[in-house]
């Protein structure tokens, strides 16, 4: 069964590479979601990221109680190819194109491999893109937003974990010390979080020092005896053997994409270690450029969203409760609830022939996973 609204493919007129937009659900509201410039071994699986990091941002928006949906760009690139200015240039026109041709029912941000400079470039072609630099009316740099959504779900766990979301003198173990854990690891030092830190780069122990905080290597950080293990480098590092040596009692992070398999987080709840779903944790970047770029919305309201993170988190862990299942099927379970409780105001059901949808027709299958 397709679950996306829309699929769109094009070979940029001025790069020669696949443009993929693929639109998920605008059940809620227009679409948002980022612009992937990334080597595949194939275009297709440039297709297949497209299709699962869609579908995953309709969850993060859905899960946030937010008004849009999910979509995505991808320019899959061939391996080993190198973009000089000029081509990139004309890469990012290409995307500009297809983006302006969906007439506002998505907008683009930044993602891995791009980053608010080269949503001025779209900018210069289309409105509908979001985290350009701030000296161009954009939201800019989104990593210190995730970080500040990240501190409130953690909130709610220390809650879950300790009945007080008070996070001083807690143990916690933060793996990637990039743009969105660094950020972090200044937060929950504040705090009064008994930090332990990792990062391939070892140039980060110079910012684990200025924090009083422990240095761990990558290897031996996941087994760390601490309260809550924070994944904010890359994904997949929930593997069933990692989810074996933890010795924490919760895991929650911005890290996307975080399980190995879907399959682990059962793992983790026969272990009895409380994991929070990453397109939670990581919501904080995506709800302020949503808030104040396409809701017009101010920084106050973006930073109460961004809070509110903590409530979410909270219904999770007590819906999974409720219905006695994981975390990760219990957010299925809310943002499922969500979309199906706007469609019949917001997706009108267009016939073709026929009579048209009944009211009810929102009872039918959800419109993802
Ligand atoms: N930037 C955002 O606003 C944002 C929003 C949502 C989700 N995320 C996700 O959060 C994560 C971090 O994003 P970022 O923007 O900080 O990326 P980044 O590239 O700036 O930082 C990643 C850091 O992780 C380190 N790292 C890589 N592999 C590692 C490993 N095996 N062990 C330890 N450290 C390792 C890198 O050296 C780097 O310092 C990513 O998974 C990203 O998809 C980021």
């Amino acid at each position: 069964m397709l679950d996306h609204e829309q699929i769109l493919i094009r070979r940029g007129p001025r790069s020669g590479l696949p443009v993929i937009l693929a639109l998920h659900s605008t059940a809620l509201g227009p679409a948002a979601g980022g612009l992937r410039l990334w080597r595949y071994p194939d275009w297709r699986d440039g297709l297949a990221d497209a299709l699962r990091l869609s579908a995953a941002m309709t969850l993060k928006f859905a899960a946030a109680g937010l008004a849009g949906g999910g979509g995505k760009t991808v320019v899959a690139l061939p391996q080993g190819t190198r973009l000089d200015p000029a081509r990139r240039r004309d890469v990012l026109y290409d995307v500009a194109d297809v983006i302006d041709s969906m007439g506002g029912v998505y907008a683009v941000g930044p993602d891995v491999g791009t980053a608010p400079a080269d949503m001025a470039v779209i900018g210069e072609v289309t409105p509908h893109v979001f985290c350009k630099p701030e000296d161009l009316g954009g939201s800019g740099d989104s990593s210190p937003h995730t970080a500040r959504g990240t501190l409130a779900a953690l909130r709610a766990v220390g809650r879950r974990l300790y009945g007080d979301g008070d996070l001083e003198g807690r143990r916690m173990a933060l793996i990637g010390l990039g743009h969105v854990g660094e950020h972090l690891a200044r937060l929950l030092a504040a705090e009064g979080v008994e930090l332990t830190v990792t990062d391939i780069d070892t140039a980060k122990r110079e910012l684990a020092e200025e924090l009083g905080a422990a240095w761990r290597s990558p290897e031996e950080i996941v087994s760390a005896d601490v309260d809550i293990l924070i994944p904010a480098a890359l994904g997949g590092v929930l593997t069933t053997r990692a989810v074996r040596d933890l010795r924490c009692r919760a895991v929650a992070g911005p890290a996307n994409n975080q399980l190995d398999t879907p399959e682990v987080s059962e793992l983790l709840h026969q272990r009895g270690i409380v994991w929070i779903p990453d397109y939670i944790a990581s919501a904080g970047g995506v709800i302020n450029a949503m808030t104040t770029e396409l809701h017009g919305l101010g920084v106050d309201q973006a930073l109460a969203r961004v809070n509110a993170i903590e409530g979410t988190v909270a219904d999770l862990l007590k819906t999974a409760d409720d219905l006695g299942v994981t975390p990760a099927q219990a957010g299925l379970e809310m943002a499922r609830r969500r979309i199906r409780a706007a469609m019949p105001e917001t997706l009108p059901r267009p016939h073709r022939g026929g009579a048209p949808s009944p009211a009810g027709a929102a009872d039918g299958p959800a419109p993802f996973i």
